[in-house]
């Protein structure tokens, strides 16, 4: 195993349990390789530590369900039967395009504690510099603060923090933060850089998607976390195929959240 960190561009990348649906009852092997052939065609460049929920999803496939399946309990059962057949599915996909994975549970109190900071550092670090893409989820079974409160997008947020990441990327179903005014009379038009983060929190508006559960809310605090570590978040429609490549070549609207919190103001297209 080899050891150190390379001078490559670090990117954590959020994939929120709609964007692996692709809005539908079913994980959508389609994005996760759409995903896998992103990262092969950037992978000279770009380094990725990949934060996906889905596990809940995934287990709504296999498992009658009694009752709604909102009760927390129910969720972490899901989260504990779900997450083996996702991570099944990302090693799949990823392994026929010729990517390694590995497996990484996190909860929130992990990164209160300096001696298990430094174990993800450590572990993170050897698993990408031998080329094996982390991929992590919060560990449900501890703890219930994502399922219950957010999603994993806070989770993404110290993720980078910690990891000293260069970019945080937040996939999502819509082309990034919108205008409030836009969204309520769905002509949606994105809001394409800020600086300061007060700015974002008055345009969210109230809506979360089908299985989403924090919305635009839990995206903003992610990227508040981000830029107190001087990390830029990018917030990205991840329905849409060759998302991040896209995003990278300014050719896709997205909304990009400044590492510097220089200016109040917003440009929009
Ligand atoms: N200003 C805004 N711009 C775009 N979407 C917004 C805005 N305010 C709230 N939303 C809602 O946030 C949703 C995305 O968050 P969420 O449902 O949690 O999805 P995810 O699973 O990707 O985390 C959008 O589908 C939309 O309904
Ligand atoms: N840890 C959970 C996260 C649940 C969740 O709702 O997250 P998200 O899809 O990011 O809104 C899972 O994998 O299902």
């Amino acid at each position: 195993m080899v050891m150190g960190k390379s001078d490559k561009k670090r990117v954590v990348l959020k994939i929120g349990s709609n964007t692996l649906t692709k809005e539908t009852d079913q994980i959508s092997r389609g994005k996760i390789e759409d995903i896998g052939r992103q990262i092969v065609a950037l992978q000279d460049s770009y380094e990725f530590v990949i934060v996906s929920s889905g596990a809940i999803a995934v287990a709504k496939q296999f498992v009658n369900l009694e009752s709604n399946g909102k009760e927390i309990n129910v969720k972490q059962a899901l989260a504990s039967i779900g997450q083996p057949h996702l991570m099944r599915i990302f090693q799949e996909s990823f392994r026929d395009l010729g990517l390694l994975t590995s497996q990484c549970l996190l909860s929130y109190s992990d990164f209160e504690r300096e001696q298990s900071k430094k174990n993800i550092v450590n572990t993170v670090n050897v698993l990408v510099a031998n080329q094996y893409i982390p991929i992590i989820n919060e560990n449900d079974t501890v703890a219930t603060d994502e399922i219950q409160f957010g999603d994993n997008d806070k989770l993404a947020g110290l993720t980078a923090a910690l990891l000293e990441a260069d970019l945080l990327v937040i996939a999502t179903n819509t082309d990034g933060i919108c205008t409030k005014e836009s969204v309520e009379n769905k002509t949606y038009q994105t809001i394409e850089k800020v600086s300061d983060i007060k700015v974002l929190e008055s345009e969210v508006v109230s809506s979360i998607s089908s299985h989403g559960t924090g919305g635009m809310k839990s995206k903003i605090q992610a990227a508040r976390i981000a830029q107190n570590s001087n990390i830029e978040t990018w917030i990205v429609n991840g329905l849409k195929d060759n998302f991040i490549i896209d995003a990278i070549q300014n050719k896709v609207p997205f909304t990009q959240i400044n590492k510097e919190n220089k200016e109040a103001k917003i440009e929009v297209r």
